[in-house]
């Protein structure tokens, strides 16, 4: 396989129909994150974990299939389960539908990064989905510099 190559973009997703298959702790994560970006999320599972099915997020209850993907600009696939995982990133290339699936990089057509946001600027940091805590560490080296400069720009304020 060619080695992957990511484009770090920033892409609107306010009210843009994202689905999240499965629906443990991996999924929570990826929601929780999304939440932030008034995105359109969806779940479909076999079951939810407590803090999904409190969150008010819209879920279903069913096996996936393929027709799950379709009218999704991008699906989050957190089954647990690396064939079934193989399966949903196949059926994501042929429909269309942007394809990440949970801690397995070889089959993301996109990765998540590391995110930090303050207002309207937001930082993502990526390692080519080949060091993950290099990236979260980065982020929080990036977090702690603004953070600081920041303090520092409102002590001028007395
Ligand atoms: C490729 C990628 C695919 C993708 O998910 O998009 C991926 C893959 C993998 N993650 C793994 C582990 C963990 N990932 C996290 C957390 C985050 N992971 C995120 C992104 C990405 N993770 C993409 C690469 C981005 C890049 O280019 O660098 C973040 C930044 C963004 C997000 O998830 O939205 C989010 C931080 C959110 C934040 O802090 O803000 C935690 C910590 C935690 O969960 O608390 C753990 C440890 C606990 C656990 O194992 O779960 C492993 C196993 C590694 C190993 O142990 O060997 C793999 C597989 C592998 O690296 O081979
Ligand atoms: N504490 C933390 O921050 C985290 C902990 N974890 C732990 O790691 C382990 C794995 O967690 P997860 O990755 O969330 O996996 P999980 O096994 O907890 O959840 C998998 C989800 O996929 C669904 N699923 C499986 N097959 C399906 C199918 N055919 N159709 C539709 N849905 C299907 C299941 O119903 C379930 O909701 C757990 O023990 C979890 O607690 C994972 C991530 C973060």
């Amino acid at each position: 396989m060619r080695e992957k190559n990511y484009l770090p973009i920033a892409l609107n997703i306010e009210g843009e129909k994202i689905l999240i298959i499965g629906g443990g702790q991996s999924a929570w994560k990826k929601i929780q994150i999304l939440k932030r970006f008034d995105a359109d999320i969806e779940v479909v599972a076999l079951q939810v974990c407590k803090e999904i099915a409190e969150s008010g997020i819209p879920y279903r209850i069913k096996p996936y299939e393929k027709s799950d993907l379709i009218g999704y600009l991008m699906f989050y696939s957190c089954t647990n389960n690396r064939d079934l995982d193989m399966q949903i990133a196949k059926d994501g290339y042929e429909l269309g539908v942007l394809v990440n699936i949970h801690d397995q990089p070889n089959l993301c057509q996109f990765v998540s990064p590391a995110i930090y946001q303050k207002d309207n600027i937001r930082i993502a940091v990526s390692s080519n989905a080949k060091d993950v805590y290099a990236s979260i560490e980065t982020r929080n080296t990036i977090k702690a510099f603004f953070e600081k400069s920041i303090n520092y720009n409102r002590s001028l304020d007395f």
